[in-house]
């Protein structure tokens, strides 16, 4: 071993007790159980509803409850106490309109505080002193200690404990304490969290959502194609900036571009209103409680009209300079007859409804006006100088990467693009074919690249991003085309299929999910593959479990655009020492009606793997992790203190 770095070694283990005590200590942890991992896939903005997941722990609070309390406990008191565990500033405030006296408070005070106490003694069963301690509400680790630990068999010290507890109460402290004790509970319920992508698009607070996540003990990200897309917007490709307007436009949701990220959208407002009208396919999809005017709707539906365009004009050059995207059939523009208004995609002429080119120079489709050139210009400067979205890109860039192989599973928002015969699908990017996992990486590289260039907008790289977004070979997005313009002006809804990779009917055979797993250099016996992306209707009786247990698809739609497909609100899955769980849930509603009526009580628990033995840290990714550690240390040991 080399002797410099066990040299620096010694300077953080100065002794030999020091080295000892480590490698005790992180021999120890690693024979503890497995902490919990959580997954969750496509938020898609749905702040309210995510929160309320990662709150509950997806049903692990509650149930962590019921095994405590079950036997002396009404089901009406278990949901009351797993409520004032997911929001306990909302709950003590009904709890406290609620009780007629002071009296009657203090004593609820006492009562909850040391029920609080013994969830969290139960739910931290499995982790160290240390790693409880860190969870614990900064200002009061000293006495939540003292009461955690009472180990005081003869009583002596029972008028001590008494006291503790009258004078947080009088001190006017328990409010805090209890709020702290909560969230220390849903932060032991799972020790770390998988977003398997799509946290933006769609819904009305991603940025909520990022927040979180930044604030979050423990998380990894696999992007999803709507976050390759802000990417994208963020490191110069203007037909991804395109996009994510339009997709706001769409989805009633512009505030998140100019109000969060305060991006100007002024400029692309005068463009619109100079050269568009109402549009009933423009009209944006307006969410159920947000209250928007007649003209604002116009305002938003012109706007949705010049930056579509745009996106249309902005796409054909890219097709152009990089043929092996393989996408000349989405050279919509220049199918158009524009004298007569129709298209011919396919061999097969259309008829084009609501359309709105006039922008469009029919020679020359691609060209942008000088207006529209200009207000890109301002929108990129724009982007890129938002320090919230700054924020926000760097971390799904720290935390995030297009696959990830934890703990024996294979996690992917997308797909692993395949052919008919289940091989994987090469793509072309210039001279080179790539496939698998080497084609994911490939992708990865590019991204990276694009972000770390943002001055950048028309290379390969940034080229690339928009591929991801969109292209058939692409991971994330995983279907022969998006048909965004035929969905606009094209009635024939066959013209609206977006034809999915093979691996989406391929996925359900357990040797294509074993030999995926092989070609990521993943343990088939043990793996799953772990998807998010497409929405499973269970309406239809789909199963989300797939291929003997090796596949598991988690999108169920935290979407509301989504529900009425899916017919719920989402799945989510956990891992714990003991195996897989999927959970479904049903809709969300409001924080209101899980504070007053206890309805987060739909969660369903389906196992996907049960582990034989109960599985330990040293089996994780953690645990190789503490065992190179540990032979460092050994190494030191025998280097420096056992001459
Ligand atoms: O219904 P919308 O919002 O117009 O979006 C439809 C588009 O979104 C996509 O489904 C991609 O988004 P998802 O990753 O959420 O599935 C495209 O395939 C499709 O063209
Ligand atoms: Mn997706």
């Amino acid at each position: 071993m080399d002797a410099q770095f066990l040299d620096l070694l010694a300077q953080q283990y100065d002794t030999e007790e020091k080295v000892i005590t480590e490698i005790i200590n992180l021999e120890a942890i690693s024979n503890l159980p497995k902490g919990t991992e959580h997954f969750v896939s496509d938020l898609h903005g749905e702040f309210q509803a995510f929160q309320h997941v990662l709150r509950n722990g997806s049903g692990t609070v509650k149930e962590k409850i019921k095994d405590l309390f079950r036997e002396e406990w009404t089901d009406q008191e278990i949901s009351d106490f797993a409520a004032l565990v997911y929001y306990p500033e909302e709950k003590i405030q009904l709890v406290k309109g609620d009780l007629c006296n002071k009296q009657a408070l203090n004593r609820w005070y006492r009562q909850t505080i040391e029920h609080m106490l013994k969830l969290i003694s139960y739910a931290s069963s499995k982790y160290t002193r240390s790693k409880l301690r860190k969870a614990l509400p900064e200002r009061f680790v000293y006495i939540v200690e003292e009461l955690l630990y009472k180990t005081d068999l003869t009583h002596n010290k029972d008028p001590y404990y008494e006291e503790i507890y009258r004078q947080i109460i009088s001190l006017g402290q328990a409010d805090k304490l209890i709020i702290g004790l909560a969230y220390t509970t849903q932060r032991l319920v799972v020790d770390h969290l998988h977003v398997v992508g799509d946290i933006y698009d769609r819904g009305p607070e991603p940025d909520k959502i990022m927040d979180t996540l930044i604030n979050y003990h423990s998380v990894d990200i696999q992007w999803g194609n709507h976050d390759a897309l802000w990417i994208g917007a963020y490191s110069g490709s203007l037909v991804c900036l395109a996009n994510i307007i339009r997709i706001c436009a769409r989805y009633d949701n512009l505030d998140i571009i100019e109000d969060v990220y305060g991006i100007n959208l002024r400029p692309l407002l005068n463009l619109a209103e100079k050269y568009y009208d109402d549009n009933p396919v423009f009209r944006p999809k307006l969410q159920a409680d947000h209250n928007v005017s007649e003209s604002e709707i116009v305002q938003i539906t012109k706007i949705h009209q010049a930056i579509a365009m745009i996106q249309f004009k902005l796409e054909i050059p890219i097709i152009k300079r990089r043929p092996y995207f393989n996408m000349s059939e989405r050279l919509l523009l220049e199918k158009i007859d524009y004298d007569n208004n129709e298209i011919n995609i396919g061999g097969k002429t259309y008829p084009l409804e609501n359309t709105c080119f006039a922008t469009v120079n029919p020679e020359q489709p691609e060209q942008l006006l000088e207006e529209e050139q200009q207000v890109l210009e301002k929108l990129l400067f724009s982007v890129q100088h938002s320090e919230k979205l700054a924020r926000h890109m760097n971390f799904l860039m720290k935390k995030g990467s297009l696959y990830l192989k934890y703990n024996g599973n294979l996690l992917i928002h997308g797909c692993i693009p395949l052919d008919e015969e289940g091989n994987m699908e090469e793509m072309q990017i210039e001279d080179q074919l790539y496939s698998g996992r080497q084609l994911l990486d490939v992708f990865e590289y590019y991204l990276r690249y694009a972000f770390a260039h943002p001055e950048e907008t028309d290379d390969l790289a940034t080229d690339m991003v928009w591929y991801i977004w969109t292209g058939e070979c692409s991971s994330l997005f995983g279907k022969r085309e998006m048909t965004t313009f035929e969905r606009y002006f094209i009635q024939d809804k066959e013209t609206h299929k977006e034809r999915k990779n093979p691996y989406y009917h391929l996925r359900e055979h357990e040797e294509i999910c074993r030999k995926i797993l092989l070609d990521f250099g993943l343990n088939p016996d043990h793996g799953h593959i772990i998807n998010g992306h497409t929405p499973v209707r269970e309406i239809r009786g789909e199963n989300p479990v797939k291929a003997g247990g090796k596949m598991v698809v988690i999108d169920g739609g935290f979407s509301k655009a989504y529900q009425s497909t899916t017919g719920i609100a989402g799945y989510t899955l956990l891992y714990n020492s003991f195996g897989m769980q999927l959970v479904a849930h049903q809709k969300f509603n409001s924080r209101e009606d899980v504070l007053c009526n206890g309805t987060d009580v739909l969660s369903v628990k389906r196992l996907v793997d049960k582990e034989l033995e109960r599985k330990l840290v040293r089996e994780t990714n953690v645990g190789e992790k503490l065992q190179q550690k540990i032979s460092n240390l050994k190494n030191l040991l025998e280097y420096r203190y056992m001459k």
